[in-house]
């Protein structure tokens, strides 16, 4: 179990970190979310006691991290993929983790044989991919056994079957009991893995909550409806003063109303259905309608000349007065 109190922090006058009160627990994913520059590194970083809070505690299973001994053994951490000794070769970094940390040398080909690094062993980082590289960090973590792990953009870089392998491997981390604390700023990739959500914006937190209960309270359900009779289909709604858009492609879609009142509607007026269905927003919509006032950077809109179209550049977002 990991737990935050107040912590804080600021560089100078910014202030990156506001206030984080959340707790991590053990058996389950928690997938740390924010857009870029929200704050997620710094906070892991904090945690790791690697940067010292301006305001407020981080307690490691009613420890701050700094007292724990050998560390490693009840916190494994993949920060930077990029921070092995190149010249040395993988075993080796690893071999210098295990002796620093009173870890058992057995430790050290089972860590590289679960990233399926045991083929290269013996090379160094510095011809690493940065595939081969996420891999190696994360045996790093994985190397003392640790109760509780925490991996910052872990699939950076990894490609499908990689990212598949974390995935797993993470649900199996968790189904162990482990602490299992995993930020990203992808939400599609959380949806698949994470089972609670902690989600920052610009330092503050904006939700703490399971997956499911994310979704639902910050996404709206849509019901397609197709019929070969419009018309028909148009005035049933329009009587009941209920609002639908339609696509290009003829379908109709409705915000807010259940799908039984819809179908029932349909029924009793003797509209003919094709396609009858409700669309729950995905995690993705779910994160951009709660983070969007607090993206720090984001795309501007398409330049409208429709010959050569042109992304605008990050742009600040507009300060919340
Ligand atoms: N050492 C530092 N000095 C000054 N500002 C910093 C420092 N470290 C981080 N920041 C600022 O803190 C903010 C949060 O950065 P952080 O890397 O924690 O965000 P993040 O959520 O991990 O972003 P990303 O998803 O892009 O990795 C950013 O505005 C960043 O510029």
């Amino acid at each position: 179990m990991i737990e935050l109190a107040g912590v804080t922090k600021r560089y100078g006058e910014k202030v990156v970190v506001d206030d984080l009160t959340f707790a991590v627990r053990a058996g389950c994913v928690t997938g740390f979310l924010g857009p870029n520059g929200a704050g997620k590194s710094t906070t892991m970083r904090m945690m790791l006691g690697l940067d010292r809070p301006s305001a407020g505690t981080v307690l490691i299973d009613d420890k701050p991290y700094a007292s724990l001994p050998e560390p490693l053994r009840h916190v494994g951490a993949l920060l930077d993929a990029r921070a092995m000794h190149g010249g040395r070769s993988a075993y080796d970094n690893l071999r210098c983790l295990a002796l620093s940390n009173n870890i058992p040398l057995s430790r050290v080909n089972e860590a590289l044989e679960e990233v399926g690094l045991t083929a290269v062993a013996k090379k160094r980082p510095n011809g690493f991919s940065l595939g081969m590289a996420q891999r190696l960090g994360i045996a790093a973590a994985l190397l003392g056994d640790p109760r509780i792990v925490m991996l910052d953009e872990p699939v950076n870089g990894l490609d499908p079957e990689g990212i598949h392998w974390i995935r797993t491997l993470m649900k199996d981390l968790a189904a162990q009991g482990r602490t299992v604390f995993v930020s990203s700023h992808l939400m599609s990739e959380m949806a698949l893995t994470a089972d609670h959500l902690v989600v920052i914006g610009r330092g503050k937190l904006l939700a703490d909550t399971s997956m499911q209960e994310f979704i639902d309270n910050n996404s709206r359900s849509l019901v397609r409806i197709r019929t070969p009779e419009p018309e028909k289909l148009r005035d049933t709604l329009a009587s009941q003063g209920i609002t639908a858009t339609e696509t290009p492609e003829g379908v109709f879609e409705v915000r807010d109303e259940p799908v039984e009142r819809l179908g029932a509607l349909a029924f009793e007026h003797q509209v003919p259905l094709h396609e009858l269905s409700t669309q729950h927003a995905s995690l993705e919509e779910a994160f951009i309608a709660l983070t969007g006032e607090t993206t720090e950077y984001r795309t501007g809109p398409l330049a409208p000349s429709a010959g050569d179209p042109v992304l605008a550049a990050p742009q600040p977002a507009r300060t919340e007065s």
